[in-house]
């Protein structure tokens, strides 16, 4: 079975209007009760809908009530059968995540989460009556958040946590947080009350667009234990208020929450990879790079997985409306199995290794071997994926062939600005050619023409092609490696200081001060850090009016390919003792942070590979001006469009999305930054000078 996936769109708030709403519901069938699509114009054409199909969508009238006794109730009784039962709110923040799991204090304005508690309750009473006292249920929560990437049990308060949380751990297929405090609640006072306690402890803070903003993901884990003198059958219901995902352009946060917003991010986009890779059905997905992906585990889950996909109505929050639409869209065709817990007979003791509050669940049933108890029989021998329709209700006929991919893309310059209007002018290009009789603008015009129609064609022609199956030692290699890095728990920002120190042994000042900013928020308390950040600035600051050119070693090839920060990792995993907590020696005197390559991998020095024209001297190319074609690419680049930059040559949809996760995190330190030149474009994750030699050729633009 399938995610099922529901939309629902919220009121309109107190400084929203009527007029700028530009999210409707409509049902996809006259005689089919409720609506199942969601229309959003088009960003470019307001005459132009776009439709996207869920399993139903709630309009703003909604209440709780009528959400829930659709979409949650009918779990319950699953639940009790032994099947897992995961809900998830996802969505823009500001959009009602909290309101719909959490909700109000009135009794009307409850959110799935008591509800469901208080559906589950009864069906505890019921168990028992029917039984005549034969079954026992017990039902015991956790509760706990995953903020800046780490772990933290919501009962306990936030000065008793630790400051690396709590570890997490993969037992028996499923991941488990180890220590958690699990607390029995036998009634639902008891549950309110342990609710709203660990509620306190939760990290909310007002950002610009949400006064109470969730400033992470909130995971309540409600254990149900059935007891009878035959069997003891547990199961487990999650309920998960993700953090919103926000555009630092509007939220005018500090750096504190610039920090927390980076994290969110990060952790939304992975799952927004596990989920693209699990619709393509690509061997590898993703999961281990974010705690939250790892704990959420979609489609490895066994069980009924429901997700809420929050809107907002209006105009300010188009551009993330459609991504969330994206999102939901692919988590649609994600296919869930439907597995019982098996129940523990009484008899003989059986050995367990799971151990724990939260270790006490059931070992699941080899997935070959299980099927479907809610499927009628055919159904069990073919379980399609239900595939995902994006209709486009053009307002006249078009000649285009249909690509609902590419309709839903970022327009290409337009940005939001704090007030959530679209400004009408593009960015402008330099211009490095002299001007042959055109004028700037139409030289300007001419070029975001032809890009814009070489990647709208392009995009047009692009299949999806299936990602080629890993054999299962590679498979196995890769596990291990990712389970290498994700144990280290500050491994990311290792891996910034050590292109730091990298770029700094080169001479490159600013990036190394880039890396060390991107490193910084792994290692707030450090001292040491602060100090070279301020340095380095202050060592800038005085080298500017000076030519900043890059010396003779400019033109070695940089390059941070994957292998190359595997190989990173690997370095300082040796060193693990050097950077726990405070990352010993100064920088400086550090070698441990110095990459050291073999010396028959090491780069040769060659003429520069980010050439704009065919060479004339090893050393002229950074000193004369950008050629069109590169101005192109870094412009393309800086749209931070991912389906613009995945129609660049050699890049597929996980560069384009890697380019772009890299340079929101670039933005998160220093708003708006732009790539603005090779060097710091081959510097990105996931880019090579091969990759960057690839996307200037394949873009062949002339003017
Ligand atoms: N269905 C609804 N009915 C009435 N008010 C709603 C509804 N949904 C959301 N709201 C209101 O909208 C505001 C934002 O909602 P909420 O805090 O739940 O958003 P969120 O998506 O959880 O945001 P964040 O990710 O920042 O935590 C709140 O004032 C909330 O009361």
């Amino acid at each position: 079975m399938s995610v099922r996936v529901v939309a629902r769109i919220r009121p309109l708030l107190k400084n929203e209007i009527d007029k700028d709403v530009i999210v409707t519901a409509a049902s996809n069938n006259e005689s089919t009760k409720g609506s199942q699509i969601v229309r959003i114009p088009n960003p470019k054409n307001d005459a132009e809908l776009y439709s996207f199909q869920f399993n139903s969508v709630y309009e703003q009238e909604t209440t709780q009530q009528e959400l829930f006794d659709n979409e949650v109730s009918p779990t319950v009784k699953h639940l009790f059968n032994g099947l897992d039962v995961t809900l998830f709110a996802y969505g823009v923040t500001g959009t009602g995540k909290t309101h719909t799991m959490r909700g109000g204090k009135t009794l009307a304005d409850r959110g799935v989460i008591p509800r469901l508690l208080s559906a589950i309750y009864r069906r505890c009473r019921k168990v028992e009556k029917d039984s005549q006292g034969d079954s026992k249920v017990e039902v015991a929560m956790s509760y706990y958040e995953i903020y800046n990437d780490r772990v933290y049990d919501l009962f306990e308060a936030p000065e008793k946590r630790t400051a690396a949380g709590l570890p997490i751990r993969d037992n028996g297929g499923k991941t488990v947080v180890v220590g958690l405090t699990e607390r029995p609640c036998m009634t639902l006072k008891e549950f309110e009350q342990l609710y709203d306690q660990a509620n306190v402890n939760r990290s909310t803070s007002a950002t610009k667009l949400n006064a109470h903003s969730s400033r992470s993901h909130a995971i309540l884990c409600v254990k149900i234990t059935q007891i009878s003198e035959e069997h003891t059958l547990v199961s487990t219901a999650s309920a998960i208020d993700l953090a919103g995902s926000e555009d630092n352009r509007r939220t005018d946060n500090n750096k504190e929450r610039l920090v927390e917003s980076s994290s969110i991010n990060k952790s939304l986009f992975v799952l927004a990879q596990c989920v693209e890779a699990i619709s393509k059905k690509q061997a590898r997905i993703p999961y281990r790079e974010s705690k939250m992906t790892r704990i959420l585990s979609l489609g490895q889950n066994d069980g009924i997985t429901v997700m809420i996909l929050n809107l907002a109505p209006v105009k300010s929050y188009h551009l993330d409306t459609l991504s969330s639409l994206n999102f939901a869209n692919r988590t649609k065709k994600i296919e869930v199995n439907e597995v019982e817990n098996e129940p523990i007979f009484r008899g003989p003791k059986t050995t367990s290794s799971l151990t724990g509050p939260t270790l006490n669940r059931q070992p699941l049933r080899a997935l070959t071997s299980t099927a479907n108890i809610q499927l009628p029989e055919q159904d069990r021998k073919t379980k399609p994926v239900k595939s995902f329709s994006v209709y486009s209700d053009k307002s006249r006929p078009s000649m285009r062939p249909a690509a609902p991919h590419t309709s839903i893309s970022r327009p290409t310059t337009q940005k939001r600005s704090l007030d959530g209007s679209f400004p009408s002018s593009t960015r402008s290009i330099k211009q490095a050619r002299p001007n042959v009789g055109l004028s700037k603008a139409e030289i300007e015009a001419m070029i975001d023409q032809r890009v814009t129609e070489k990647i709208a064609e392009k995009a047009l022609n692009q299949t999806t092609v299936p990602a080629p199956a890993l054999s299962g030692d590679v498979q196995r290699r890769l596990d291990a490696l990712e389970q290498r890095v994700s144990e280290k728990e500050d491994s990311e920002g290792l891996q910034f200081l050590l292109m730091a120190k990298q770029h700094h042994a080169r001479g490159e000042d600013s990036s190394a001060l880039r890396m060390y900013q991107l490193a910084r928020p792994f290692f707030p308390k450090n001292e040491k850090l602060a100090r070279k950040i301020i340095a380095l600035q202050e060592q800038i600051q005085r080298k500017r009016g000076e030519d900043l050119t890059y010396g003779s070693n400019t033109h070695v090839e940089t390059n941070y390919s994957t292998v190359t920060q595997k190989k990173v990792i690997k370095n300082y995993e040796s060193h693990d003792d050097d950077y726990a907590g405070n990352f010993g020696p100064e920088p400086e005197a550090d070698d441990s942070f110095i990459f050291k390559p073999k010396r028959k991998n090491a780069p040769k020095m060659k003429v520069a590979i980010f050439r704009d024209e065919p060479p004339t001297t090893s050393s002229s190319s950074t000193e004369n001006p950008p050629s069109p074609r590169t101005q192109n690419l870094l412009r393309i680049i800086n749209t931070r469009d991912v389906m613009q930059i995945r129609a660049l040559k050699g890049v597929g949809a996980k560069k384009a999305e890697a380019i772009v996760s890299s340079l929101c995190e670039m933005d998160d330190l220093d708003e708006g930054a732009l790539v603005t030149d090779l060097e710091t474009l081959g510097c990105l994750r996931g880019v090579g000078s091969k990759t960057v030699e690839n996307m200037r050729i394949g873009l062949g633009v002339s003017v």
